[in-house]
């Protein structure tokens, strides 16, 4: 038998925990619509549900310094769990869409340090290799966010900006636009995701080698041919209202159904098709017991619009 003082103490605690849940669903809540400010990217809300994303430093040519890296990881983890974004589109602001790892501004990246016969090898090796794996989460991000991302590229694309947009889930550009894999000019293998995805994206080995050996230009025709990007734009500004307006159409479907596409697409590429099969199977187990089937269904048969709740 429990006495009255433990019983009253039990309904206090059980009362706080009460609260302290109440409290951590406001917090979940608001965090889908908190402005989101950084030093190096641009983030705004053109659409209903519909979030763009702009590397912001122009002036250095979107170069990715010490911030971007760390902004990149924060940014992408809040739009994976904002319910107010089901669609993102990673664009650049001012003459180029980004000239890659910024060459001055690296906290991570001190070539002069990395030469230095002063410290131990292996410690010097462990250190490179937690930056290097702190550099590939930043756009590691993009890939693990269920959001479909889609980049749109003008003008330059170099080095860092290509590992970039392999990880986005669907590639624009504008007439303008050209991509270098510049690293092997700088004397190093890209190392943030190239080299794994490329090839996959574009399904040829033999190019996807001769661009990563010589750093070439490729220019928009030749990515548009080669299924690197799905549209070319004639400038800048239609690129970025086509990417938005495609942005808007994916958000407008079932958020259960995109973002099961996306985590299943991913999982699929680098699996067999039995274990493909059976990651969405495991998937769909849950997500066909979801009201945005039925609602799917009745909008489609009734030739209406339907409008999914928040995810
Ligand atoms: C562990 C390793 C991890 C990641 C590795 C990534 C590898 C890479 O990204 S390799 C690629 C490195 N990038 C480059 O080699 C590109 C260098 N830049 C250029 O070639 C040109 O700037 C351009 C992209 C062709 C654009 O030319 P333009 O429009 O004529 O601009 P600029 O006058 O050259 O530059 C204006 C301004 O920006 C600064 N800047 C440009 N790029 C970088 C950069 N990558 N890093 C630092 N700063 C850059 C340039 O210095 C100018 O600055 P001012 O202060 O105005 O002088």
């Amino acid at each position: 038998m429990l006495s009255t003082a433990v019983r009253v103490q039990l309904a206090n605690g059980l009362q706080k925990d009460f609260a302290r849940i109440l409290q951590a669903g406001l917090t979940k809540r608001n965090c889908s619509s908190q402005t989101m400010d950084f030093k190096t990217l641009k983030v705004t809300r053109p659409r209903d549900f519909v979030v763009q994303v702009e590397l912001n430093r122009p002036e250095k040519r979107n170069a990715m310094n010490t911030d971007f890296w760390r902004e990149m990881r924060e940014c992408f983890s809040q739009l994976a769990e904002d319910t107010d974004c089901r669609a993102v589109v990673l664009s650049g602001a001012g003459k180029i869409f980004t000239s890659g790892l910024d060459l001055t501004d690296n906290k991570d990246v001190k070539f002069e340090e990395f030469m230095s016969p002063d410290k131990d090898f292996a410690r010097k090796a462990f250190q490179i290799r937690q930056a290097v794996i702190r550099l590939q989460e930043s756009f590691n991000v993009i890939e693990r966010c269920p959001k479909p991302v889609i980049a749109a590229v003008h003008s330059a694309c170099v080095g860092g900006g290509i590992d970039m947009i392999c990880a986005c889930d669907i590639r624009y550009c504008s007439s303008d636009a050209w991509f270098s894999i510049k690293e092997v000019d700088i004397g190093l293998a890209a190392d943030l995701g190239t080299l794994q995805r490329f090839p996959k994206v574009i399904g040829n080995d033999s190019l996807a080698r001769e661009l990563a050996y010589t750093a070439r230009k490729m220019y928009a025709d030749e990515a548009k041919d080669v299924g690197f990007v799905s549209r070319v734009f004639p400038d800048r500004e239609k690129l970025i209202e086509g990417a938005i307006e495609l942005a808007s159409v994916i958000a407008s479907k079932s958020p259960v159904a995109v973002q099961g596409t996306k985590v299943s697409l991913v999982y699929s590429r680098d699996h067999t098709v039995g274990e493909g099969l059976d990651q969405v199977m495991t998937w769909n187990q849950g997500m066909l017991q979801s009201e945005d089937v039925m609602k799917a269904v009745f909008g489609s048969m009734k030739k209406e619009t339907p409008v999914f709740s928040k995810l």
